[in-house]
């Protein structure tokens, strides 16, 4: 079994009277990509803050990368880079400048930091913008500085506050491919995101938050088969769906569902079943606060 990177156990947080965290419990093997998924609002970069030391918790052990985030604050620091959801880049500077910068205030060479500036440039894409001042970037591009500027130095844990909010799906799937690419050289990478999608591509693990607790956790396939069997979708005759219906699965229960069906849809009505997305699941384990599902 792999050593673990990331251990929580019993985590509450709360501020003022609003408890955002009322007992979370997870574990993330080193090496691998962890997605915590949930809506606005769930605790998600509370969570984040909590493990980057950013914020204290009020009760629970929190460890990353084998230390305590409250006795081994440090230490903590020295294992792992951040990326919030705010780009913090200096504007008047370029983006190989930023990145320069950053290289030198870490410790690297000038050299060092010259080369790491290079190698990040190409991976994200920013190679033709190098020069110019970060201020006349798009949001798309400054989201990319910004990663970049996460991983000027490498640190064996990662977090991702939503990285691909405000890409286009061509930058999201480059970036996609330097997480996965993070995880096989062996590091941790714990992302929140909206994009479910996102989290059935890239997570070896998910984990769903709701109401202030982790409501499923498992891989991909793992949560989609726990929610149920095949989903009934109603298509028009555009080809759109204008109703879904979820199903155990069984012959009986679609039959009988499309029987229901036939007698209340529009004339011409399709119809097509298929395996529960990722839409599917969320939707389901985020309507009932109170469900709990571990697979
Ligand atoms: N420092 C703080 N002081 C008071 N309330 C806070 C603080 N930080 C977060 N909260 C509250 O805690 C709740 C959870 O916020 P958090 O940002 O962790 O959620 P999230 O899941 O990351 O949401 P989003 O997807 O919208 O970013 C929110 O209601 C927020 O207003």
């Amino acid at each position: 079994m792999k050593q673990s990177a990331i251990e929580i156990s019993g985590l509450r947080k709360s501020f003022g009277k609003q408890t955002v965290l009322s007992g979370v419990d997870l574990t993330v093997p080193a090496g691998t990509v962890f997605a915590l998924l949930g809506p606005n609002g769930a605790g998600k970069t509370t969570l984040i803050n909590i493990m980057s030391t950013l914020v204290s918790p009020d009760e629970g052990k929190v460890n990353v990368g084998g230390y305590d985030v409250l006795t081994e604050r440090d230490q903590v620091k020295q294992n792992i880079s951040l990326t919030g959801q705010f780009a913090a880049v200096d504007e008047v500077l370029s983006a190989e400048e930023n990145l320069r910068m950053i290289g030198r205030l870490s410790g690297l060479t000038a050299a060092q930091s010259r080369l790491r500036t290079m190698e990040l440039l190409k991976a994200f894409d920013l190679v033709d913008a190098a020069k110019k001042r970060v201020k006349t970037f798009s949001g798309g591009m400054r989201r990319r500085l910004d990663l970049a500027i996460s991983l000027v130095v490498s640190r064996p844990v990662i977090f991702l506050d939503e990285p691909t909010t405000g890409l286009d799906t061509i930058s999201r799937r480059a970036l996609w491919d330097i997480i996965s690419q993070l995880a096989r050289q062996g590091r941790t990478i714990f992302l929140t995101t909206q994009y479910l999608e996102e989290a059935d591509q890239l997570a070896d693990q998910i984990a769903v938050i709701n109401g202030g607790r982790i409501v499923a956790s498992g891989s991909a396939e793992q949560l989609k088969a726990r929610v149920g069997g095949e989903v009934i979708e109603l298509l028009n005759a555009h080809d759109e769906v204008i109703h879904t219906v979820p199903t155990t699965g069984s012959i009986q229960d679609i039959s009988r569902t499309l029987n229901d069906l036939a007698h209340s849809v529009p004339p011409g009505t399709r119809v097509n079943i298929r395996r529960p997305s990722m839409d599917d699941v969320f939707v389901a384990l985020t309507a009932n606060k109170k469900e709990v599902l571990h697979v």
